[in-house]
């Protein structure tokens, strides 16, 4: 029988995030789940960042073969690897044997602020399963770890079926295509889900909306001040978490009073809408950011610490917010924002930006080099 349309949509992104996110449970809990595809490939997939002698020799008993890792080309790059250099404009990733099995080394490939230092340059780059490899490296993004993996292909596939190996082995299964889904399905799913006011010292009417997805992932909060006419051009902010910033007035970056500084504005222009959108660390999350800091603290600016890691220099996506957006009745903005890219992401899910509003406080002494990065490599516009 033929379903209709809309609730077949929700069933199948219901499929996607219940399979994603408990496939980022395990792995954060440094167990193994198998991934595969259609074709019949499969793989045992652990996160580097949790790494150990015993999960690594788990593995090799589960597949009688060594696990590789998976590195994305920006950390290869970083650990000199010539090999990377035509995989970094694709987001590709490369593969390297670990016929060593020492967790303490391999753990240092992936992670720049080890304790040793990684050399990749002694190792054997082998293929990995094409697809695969993306996928389980994206599935560590996800988890907001270190974005490397372990991998050992199953033995037989594709002969034998990856998801009757996984359950007669009591493994979770997530398919690589699930995970190629799972930021729409999220950004598609979310929905209010608390509104209530919340007088604030910069502004003393305002609300805030909760919008959560299916995933059980963290709520984004949209706080609204005043009553913003959704016929005329909404005054916005896209405001990106920053626990360090906007909670303890961290001087490392510019986030706390760009957050505070918006909510007045708003308040003195009489209305408008702060999008505050749950992407940690432009979307690597805290820990991977605590991390950044280490190396810029060694003398990395923020976009080399970012690429040091093994990310892009901006992992953030705006789906989310223009969902809200759309949700909340708002289609053209006067967009508050020093950063070309979130003007270009909103115009691309059908927000207009009618105008953009400069966004930019007085350097505090400590943000000096990081406001002049904006400038010079990320092309803010100051
Ligand atoms: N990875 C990383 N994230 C950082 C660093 N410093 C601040 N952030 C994060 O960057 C985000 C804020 O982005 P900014 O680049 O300051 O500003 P923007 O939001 O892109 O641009 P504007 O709209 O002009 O403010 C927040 O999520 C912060 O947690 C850093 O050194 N490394
Ligand atoms: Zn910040």
């Amino acid at each position: 029988m033929m379903q209709e349309p809309e609730k077949y949509q929700k069933s199948a992104d219901a499929t996607v995030l219940q399979a994603v996110e408990r496939a980022l449970a395990e792995l954060r809990r440094g167990a193994t789940i198998v991934l595969h595809d259609w074709s019949g490939q499969g793989a045992l997939v652990q996160a580097a960042e949790q790494v150990s002698t015993e999960g690594l020799a788990g593995l090799g008993a589960l597949t009688g073969k060594d696990a590789m890792l998976l590195l994305t080309a920006r950390r290869a790059q970083a650990l000199g690897m010539a090999e990377a250099d035509g995989l970094i404009a694709s987001g590709g990733v490369l593969a390297l044997a670990l016929d060593d099995r020492e967790a303490e080394r391999i753990r240092a490939l992936a992670d720049p602020t080890a304790a040793k230092a990684g050399s990749g340059r002694e190792r054997r780059v082998v293929t990995a399963p094409p697809g695969l490899d993306v996928a389980a490296v994206e599935l560590t993004k996800l988890a907001r770890l270190l974005p490397a993996a372990l991998l050992a292909p199953l033995p037989g596939a594709p002969v034998q079926s990856p998801l009757a190996w996984a359950d007669a082995h009591d493994l979770l299964a997530v398919t690589a295509a699930n995970v190629a889904e799972y930021s729409f399905a999220s950004a598609r799913s979310l929905a209010p889900v608390a509104d209530a006011m919340v007088p604030l010292a910069e502004a003393e009417q305002a609300r805030i909306v909760a919008f959560r997805p299916d995933d059980g992932g963290t709520e984004h909060l949209a706080i609204i001040i005043g009553e913003p006419d959704p016929e005329a051009p909404l005054l916005l902010r896209l405001h990106s978490e920053c626990f360090t910033g906007d909670l303890l007035s961290s001087l490392r970056c510019d986030c706390g009073e760009q957050l505070r500084g918006a909510i007045k504005a708003m308040a003195d222009a009489g209305s408008g809408i702060l999008l505050y959108l749950t992407q940690e660390g432009r979307g690597i999350g805290l820990v991977n950011k605590l991390r950044a800091y280490t190396l810029q603290d060694l003398g990395s600016d923020t976009l080399d610490a970012n690429e040091q890691l093994g990310f892009d220099a901006d992992e953030r996506v705006y789906l989310p917010a223009a969902q809200m957006l759309h949700q909340l009745g708002f289609r053209k903005v006067r967009l508050m924002t020093n950063n070309p890219q979130k003007v270009a992401a909103l115009s691309r899910f059908g927000i207009a930006v009618e105008e953009r509003v400069e966004h930019s406080f007085p350097s505090n002494g400590h943000n000096a080099f990081y406001l002049a990065t904006k400038a010079e490599r990320f092309g803010h516009l100051f």
